[in-house]
């Protein structure tokens, strides 16, 4: 082991030569080292400086780790400590002069034109600390992993990526990099050998070599360029605008991110991790059979064709078929079926039917029909019967397929899902990739009601919103921006303040697209709910990393491990049962580990590469709009990607406008939005839909026929919707003539923002429709206006406003055409009211109410007929009730109860424990010991989910 003194990184300035030469250099001499961290002997160092002296240097040195226990890097760390250090909103640091966009905060761009060489922040992943992850290692089989102390991992791991996956055994968390190897003379087959080894406690700081100065705060994000310069940049051959695909992106960052960093072993090392190594590595006789042990284990090799010299753009993922959407089932591309058949051939086709089908947009009966491998009238009489008439050649929406589809008992992907699913990355553009970099995570909280995403953000944010929601909900979605003292650097963590009630799942769905990671909170006391298991498919269908907080560890009847058993279930394994999913135990109420938490979402965000070029427009997706009396439209835009400024002109789905003022998430105006940041946007004409895309066009009139162009194509699409809807009803109101069931409850949904138009829709779906149906003729944000009346009395429909209010002449005019407009600000209540509207257009059901029984003690003959003479056993009888007779438990006869006398009175009623004489009119065989059953029918109004039982 060396017990040297001297840095690789030190020496490489020393000897004013890049670190991936001075790798080289000891690649040559023999000198083991594991990361240009390393420390080396002096001996060592002396035979370096005199290679140096006659070294030519590389462009892309050779980078080998030896094989034997790496000359450890014993630095002392410093300890570093994590703790919220600022919470202040967007980037507060406004810069002093606007007009160039500084990214008005830290996480902006380092300010100098030039950028600095080898950025240091960017976390070199090269080697990495090692946790004994028992790799399955699929590049190079080794010895079984003794998979030693799940606990190995020093630093907080980080969260196995897209790096080899290793095995998915020990806890530790560390990951297996790969660092492409670039190639050494003529051998391309070299590869290169990544020792995962345990760390002892104490990380060293990495540092690059051209800046001694150490991690200062307010570092800015280090230019991932420069870097760049490395033999090939992966540069996409034929390149132009195109938008990239996740994989490519990903490709390109990891490469360039593997050549500039040899940042060894950061120093995110978990405590409780270390504490746990420190047992394992006592000494360093134990430390190095260690290492040997998981150098065996873990030592990954990649080829160096396959990771340094392939260019960014793989062929795409996506398929990339223009308009034919494409079974996605197995047999899918096997033998195409003839797409188009004899119309009048309408037997299905002899392939089994697809359970999957991927969907690219609208498309005609008949290329449905070929699609789902079912004769097109099968798929016209499955329609009919929705109550759509369709032709063969008729193009349906997606909802309608997707209802076909529903029916055939087949799932359908939309592209449009897999696009948003991978927006993020799709937000670079080629030519981005030279100026990337780091941008914050952007953070969604997601969990069941109540389990404290609330508080959690609170406590981080270290202030208090948690009171004062109405109706004790998160009702609109905001972006709040934490400083996080890391790794002796100041870094950036965007929260999306997203919505917990059930009602915002479409939101959360969405927030979870913009979002890089998802923290899961799940209350320790309650473990998994229906929320939480939504929450998990929401992040996965998106791709997303979720880091679970355990939260209310405070709590008595807290069993966290119970929670991570349950979760289990759904995927989510904690690293230290040999998963891969980071499970910190958080109290949010007494901010316990908040800083844990913090770690660890930076460490997964290090992973994710999360890149953007700040030099460019802006482009992003819009989290909330909504219209706003005073000023406008006003609209919250994430920024995804470019730097976004004062004087932009922007595009925001079919919306235009030009950004007159930017409000951060601390209230306070700032002239320009960096990568990952969100602003409130003035200045857009109208009000976006929440989920749109945004981009900075130069060109106003581009933009504004751009905008314009959208527009149409969205009055299209709704005209079309529109038209279907009212097949719909026509067709089925004779349908519902006939089966004389169905009804329908037409609504109107004017709300404040679109997340609550979209949260109340979600919940409205949830509404059991078998019975009476919901139909929203319309739901957008802004106020109720006259024409949502006329709209409302033409159809008559009810019109429901939540936080919003009428525009001037609306209740006139509600008035007028006797119009039911209701207004509610709490989402329970509104949901309550209309399940009660629903309920009641159900037909009453009578249900009969026992009244009481008497038995007939004696028989009165009259001249006509009888009067039985009886004594109520309980309840009571009434007059005109009805009554059964009933003879040894037989009903004999049911009949109103026509004279009731007390004595010689008539009487209404006569109580249990009192005589009676009781007379029907058409019931005269009265036998002593006969009992007289009394009832009354009511009727009772049905509940929409139990048909005609009631509950
Ligand atoms: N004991 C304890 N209580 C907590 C903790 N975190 C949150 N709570 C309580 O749990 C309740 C719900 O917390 P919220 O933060 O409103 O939960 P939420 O998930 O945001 O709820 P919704 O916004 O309604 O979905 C509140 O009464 C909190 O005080 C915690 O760490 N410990």
């Amino acid at each position: 082991m060396s017990i040297g003194k001297v840095r690789i990184y030190d020496l490489s300035k020393e000897l004013n030569l890049d670190n991936r030469d001075l790798l080289a250099i000891c690649e040559q001499l023999g000198i083991a080292y594991k990361s240009h961290s390393s420390t080396i002997s002096d001996a060592d160092a002396d035979r370096i400086r005199e290679a140096a002296k006659t070294y030519q240097p590389h462009s892309a040195p050779p980078r080998k780790v030896s094989k034997t226990p790496p000359p450890v890097k014993k630095a002392p760390a410093p300890q570093k400590t994590q703790q919220i250090v600022a919470v202040h909103s967007q980037p507060r640091p406004e810069t002093p002069e606007a007009p160039k966009p500084q990214l008005q905060q830290p996480p902006a761009r380092p300010q100098p034109p030039t950028r600095p060489t080898p950025p240091e922040a960017i976390a070199p992943k090269a080697v990495e600390p090692v946790a004994p992850k028992p790799p399955t290692p699929p590049a190079k089989p080794e010895p079984t992993p003794p998979r030693p102390a799940p606990t190995l991992v020093p630093p907080p791991a980080r969260p196995t990526k897209k790096v080899e996956k290793v095995a998915a055994a020990p806890p530790p968390r560390k990951e297996l990099k790969e660092p492409p190897k670039k190639e050494k003379g003529a051998s391309s087959q070299d590869r290169i050998e990544i020792v995962q080894r345990a760390v002892p406690p104490a990380p060293v700081k990495p540092e690059m070599a051209p800046k001694p100065a150490l991690p200062e705060l307010q570092p800015p994000p280090k230019p991932v360029a420069p870097v760049l310069r490395a033999p090939n940049p992966p540069k996409p051959v034929t390149e132009t605008v195109e938008v990239l695909d996740d994989k490519s992106v990903s490709k390109v960052i990891k490469d360039r991110h593997r050549h500039k960093d040899f940042d060894d072993e950061e120093n995110k090392r978990k405590s409780s991790r270390v504490a746990k190594l420190r047992e394992e590595v006592i000494d360093e006789e134990e430390e190095l059979e260690l290492t040997s042990r998981l150098v065996g284990v873990h030592q990954v090799t990649v080829d160096v064709s396959q990771s340094l010299q392939r260019p960014p753009k793989p062929k795409a993922p996506r398929p990339a078929r223009p308009v034919t959407p494409v079974a996605k089932t197995e047999k899918s591309s096997e033998k195409k079926q003839p797409r188009h058949r004899d119309r009048r051939h309408e037997e299905p086709a002899e392939a089994p039917p697809p359970d999957h089908i991927t969907i690219e947009g609208p498309m005609s009966v008949q290329e449905l029909a070929s699609l789902v491998r079912r004769s097109e009238a099968e798929i016209i009489k499955i329609l009919f019967f929705k109550g759509i008439a369709a032709t063969i050649n008729q193009t349906l929406e997606v909802e309608t397929i997707e209802l076909v589809a529903k029916e055939l008992g087949i799932t359908v992907e939309t592209a449009q899902h897999k696009a948003e699913a991978t927006k993020v990355t799709e937000m670079l553009e080629s030519s981005d990739l030279d100026h990337l970099q780091r941008r914050p995570p952007v953070v969604t909280i997601m969990g069941h009601v109540d389990h404290g995403k609330t508080s959690l953000l609170d406590a981080i944010r270290n202030t208090k919103v948690a009171q004062g929601e109405a109706g004790g909900i998160t009702q609109h979605i905001g972006a709040y921006h934490v400083d996080v003292e890391y790794n002796g650097e100041k870094h950036q963590v965007v929260f999306l303040d997203t919505p917990g009630h059930e009602a915002f799942t479409a939101m959360r769905a969405r927030g979870a697209r913009v979002t890089d990671i998802a923290v899961l909170v799940v209350a320790a006391d309650d473990g998994v709910q229906p929320q939480t298991i939504e929450a998990i498919s929401h992040a996965k269908a998106a791709k997303v990393p979720i880091i679970v907080a355990i939260n209310k560890i405070d709590k008595e009847s807290a069993q966290p491990e119970r929670v991570k058993q349950e979760l289990t279930e759904y995927g989510l394994v904690p690293e230290e049962w040999g998963g891969d999913t980071i499970m910190v135990p958080v109290s949010a109420l007494q901010q316990q580990n908040l800083d844990t938490l913090l770690e660890m979402i930076l460490l997964v965000a290090e992973v994710e590469d999360l890149y953007a070029n700040p030099d460019r427009p802006a482009k992003g997706t819009v989290i909330e709009a909504h219209l706003d009396r005073a000023r406008g439209p006003v609209a919250t835009l994430l920024v995804q990607n470019g730097t976004l400024r004062v004087g932009d002109i922007l595009v925001a789905g079919a919306c235009f406008g030009k950004v007159r003022a930017m409000i951060d998430d601390r209230g306070q105006r700032v002239e320009a939005a960096t990568p990952s940041f969100a602003v409130e946007v003035l200045g857009l004409a109208d009000v976006p839909a929440a989920g749109d895309e945004f981009e900075v066009l130069s060109d106003e009139k581009a933009a504004r026929a751009l905008a314009e162009e959208r527009a149409a194509a969205q009055r299209q699409s709704r005209l079309a919707q529109a038209a279907a809807a009212r097949r719909v009803s026509l067709t089925s109101l004779s349908s519902q003539a006939r089966e004389g069931e169905l009804k329908e409850l037409n609504l109107i949904l004017k709300a404040d923002v679109q997340g609550s138009v979209e949260a109340i829709l979600a919940a409205l779906n949830q509404l059991p429709q078998d019975q009476v149906q919901l139909r929203v003729l319309l739901a957008a944000p802004g106020e109720i206006t006259e024409t949502d009346v006329d709209l409302a009395a033409a159809s008559s429909a009810v019109i429901i406003g939540f936080n919003t209010t009428l525009a001037s002449g609306a209740r006139q005019a509600a008035e007028q055409h006797n119009v039911d407009v209701r207004e509610y600000n709490i989402i329970y209540k509104l949901l309550d009211d209309i399940q009660g509207a629903m309920e009641g257009m159900l037909e009453p059901e009578l249900v009969e109410e026992e009244l009481g029984q008497a038995e007939v003690r004696a028989i009165f003959p009259l001249s006509k007929g009888a009067v039985a003479g009886c004594y109520v056993l309980n309840g009571k009888l009434v007059r005109n009730c009805k009554v059964r007779v009933l003879r040894q438990q037989n009903v004999i006869h049911t009949g109103i109860l026509s004279s009731l006398k007390r004595m010689k009175d008539d009487v209404r009623e006569v109580a249990a424990g009192y005589e009676c004489g009781v007379r029907l009119d058409d019931f005269q065989q009265w036998q002593e010991g006969d009992i007289i059953y009394a009832f009354q029918t009511v009727t009772k109004r049905r509940s929409l989910g139990s048909g005609s039982d009631r509950n």
